[in-house]
């Protein structure tokens, strides 16, 4: 036999505890209040339009002396439904009945009118159920303390559905204060489908609905709605767009639209978008609702097919999110694509501010890759044309790893005609590699110095014999700074020297300046590393005039001099990032010729 104590309970609810986890940790702030109850009268509504489809269907909200009262011409409540649906937290009744009609609540989880305890002392509810011609008013009167009355209504309401009263809470009257609440309700409310009013005790009535939404009222022509959207965008999102792109997807249940923003924007920055749920504000900075890729747009959508979380300020993450995320995204590459074939002035000025965010699409998208290839920017050598233009140019492509690789071989790649792009940038390595993909008999390598190499001109061993004093002065000026000496004939005549290294010879400099700056211990295990491998190379253009005639000058002491200054030009030239000793070169060269202009030198010298 059970005894008493092993007998089951009900659970007992601390309400002011609740009240406590939802404003903390449920919505992030008391002012969802108004949502909660607006959400319940258009629920209301919609419930008693579903027996009768004529029934009025109003909302209105009135700042009263203490605080707040809402009307709806709604389903209402009889006294059973009262204790069952009002006093049970968690219960709903509008997760009965089919999923269709389920479908059509804003509401489901039975806990959006504890949400006015955030705000409110007492909670008045007086009902009248239109479900019974004859039904009687009730009255539900709760007060954060956890206990609540149901009573028969002093005055019987005249017409079926409800009116809640919030009395408010001292320290939160700032919520209920008439602006206040005429602000919120506008924020949430303007896109809900029936008549939604708000009101001062005793005054007229003002709409708070203004409905169609901006992107689906008729407009006397498009410059006509681009201006109504831009004014709307300013309005709530605090820009001027670039260009607007229409979101409606009706298979996905989503209509709205996109807006451009006019300065780049950064992938980590979340965007503001504007998520309305059947027409009920749900939140202005909804993630994950476009694709990473569009960070460089805002929306404004309504939609009703998303599901909301329980706090109702953020989307539900699941497989409908996605199909829309997707079904957005497709529709912002119909846009680009229009644009390219319509508007590519527009294009042009689009891809000035936000290339990277197109770039980033672009990598995983072959057909975006190929229709943007014309205007998407890029750095060659032959300067900033288009990437398509240059393949078709060079159907053996090379790319640099980074932006340095670039600086150092592009005049000299130029020169000879090979064809290099700087994949150094972000995305442009990605998007050079993909470029076989979309333009078929294109091949891309990535470029290393021996390439490069290989086009600078043997000069005549007897050349080379004659300038061999030359060289070695040389050779012994630069050995100090791990630089070998070559000499080569090149074009351009202009450029006196090439500076050329790769990772590895840069890696040995570095090295090697970390271990002369180390103490005993470190230089010893950096020696370890030590490599006899590559070392960087001034190539020096046995074409360019001022390499002939400082090979000429008889001054031993100038030709090492002038040979640092045209080390220091070259590395200036691959616009890489000097070390202290290279800092130091450079400085040394630069006084040194000064030295020998000035005079100083040869009187010295005499
Ligand atoms: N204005 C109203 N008219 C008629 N019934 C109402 C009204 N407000 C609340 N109710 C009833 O009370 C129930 C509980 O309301 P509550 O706001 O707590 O939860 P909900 O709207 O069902 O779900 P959610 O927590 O998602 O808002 C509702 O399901 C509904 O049946």
């Amino acid at each position: 036999m059970m005894t008493e104590s092993q007998g089951s309970r009900a659970f007992q609810v601390d309400l002011r505890g609740l009240v406590d986890l939802l404003s903390h940790h449920l919505y992030s702030s008391p002012r969802v209040y108004i949502r909660e109850l607006l959400q319940n009268g258009v629920d209301a509504v919609t419930a008693r339009r579903a027996i009768d489809a004529d029934a009025p269907g109003t909302v209105l909200i009135t700042a009263v002396s203490d605080g707040i009262r809402i009307d709806d011409s709604g389903i209402g409540l009889t006294e059973a439904e009262v204790h069952d649906l009002l006093a049970t937290i968690g219960r709903s009744s509008k997760r009965d009945g089919l999923a269709a009609a389920r479908q059509d609540f804003l509401g489901r989880f039975g806990i959006g009118l504890l949400a006015c305890f955030m705000v409110a002392a007492e909670i008045r509810v007086v009902s009248r159920s239109a479900r019974t011609p004859d039904a009687a008013t009730v009255e539900w009167r709760a007060s954060d303390d956890g206990s609540y009355t149901v009573t028969g209504a002093r005055t019987p309401r005249a017409e079926p559905g409800t009116t809640v009263f919030l009395k408010a809470r001292p320290d939160a009257a700032e919520w209920l204060a008439a602006d206040r609440v005429r602000e919120l309700a506008a924020d949430f409310g303007s896109l809900l489908p029936f008549d939604v009013g708000f009101a001062v005790e005793g005054a007229e009535p003002e709409p708070i609905t203004d409905r169609p939404p901006v992107w689906e009222r008729p407009h006397p022509s498009p410059t006509a709605r681009r201006i109504a959207l831009n004014a709307y965008c300013e309005r709530t999102l605090g820009f001027t767009p670039l260009d607007v792109v229409d979101l409606t997807v009706p298979v996905a249940g989503v209509r709205g639209v996109g807006f451009i923003h006019p300065h780049a924007t950064s992938p980590a920055q979340r965007t503001r978008n504007r998520v309305y749920l059947k027409g009920m504000l749900l939140t202005d900075r909804a993630e994950d609702l476009l694709p990473d890729w569009a960070f460089f747009m805002a929306c404004v959508v309504d939609t009703d097919s998303l599901r909301p979380t329980a706090s109702r300020e953020n989307l539900y993450d699941d497989e409908m999110l996605a199909t829309v995320r997707d079904a957005l995204g497709g529709r912002v590459r119909s846009w680009l694509t229009s644009l390219a074939a319509g508007d590519p002035a527009r294009l042009v000025e689009f891809l000035g501010v936000h290339h990277l965010g197109v770039k980033a699409l672009a990598r995983h998208d072959d057909a975006l890759l190929s229709l943007l290839l014309p205007w998407l920017p890029f750095e060659t050598s032959e300067g900033g044309v288009g990437l398509a233009e240059f393949a078709r140019r060079h159907p053996t492509l090379y790319v640099t790893r980074t932006v340095e690789e670039f600086r150092q071989v592009a005049p000299i790649a130029a020169a000879q005609g090979i064809g290099v792009v700087n994949g150094g940038y972000t995305y442009d390595g990605d998007l050079v590699a993909a470029l076989p993909r979309v333009m078929p008999g294109v091949t891309v390598s990535a470029l290393d110095p021996d390439v490069v190499t290989a086009s600078l001109d043997l000069v005549d061993p007897d050349v080379e014999l004659a300038m061999s004093g030359f060289l070695t002065i040389a050779r012994a000026r630069l050995d100090a700074a791990g630089v070998d000496v070559a000499l080569r004939a090149f074009h351009p005549v202009g450029l006196p020297a090439l500076f050329l290294d790769d990772r590895a010879a840069r890696f040995e400099r570095d090295r090697a300046e970390a271990a002369s700056d180390a103490d005993d211990l470190w230089s010893g295990i950096l020696g370890a590393l030590q490599q006899s491998g590559p070392r960087a190379r001034l190539v020096l253009n046995h074409r360019n005039p001022l390499v002939s005639r400082i090979a000429g000058l008889g001054n031993p002491d100038l030709i090492g001099t002038a040979v640092e200054s045209l080390y220091g030009q070259a590395l200036l030239m691959a616009q890489r990032p000097l070390r202290q000793a290279d800092l130091a070169l450079l400085n040394r060269s630069f006084l040194g010729l000064l030295e020998w202009v000035t005079g100083d030198h040869r009187e010295a010298g005499q």
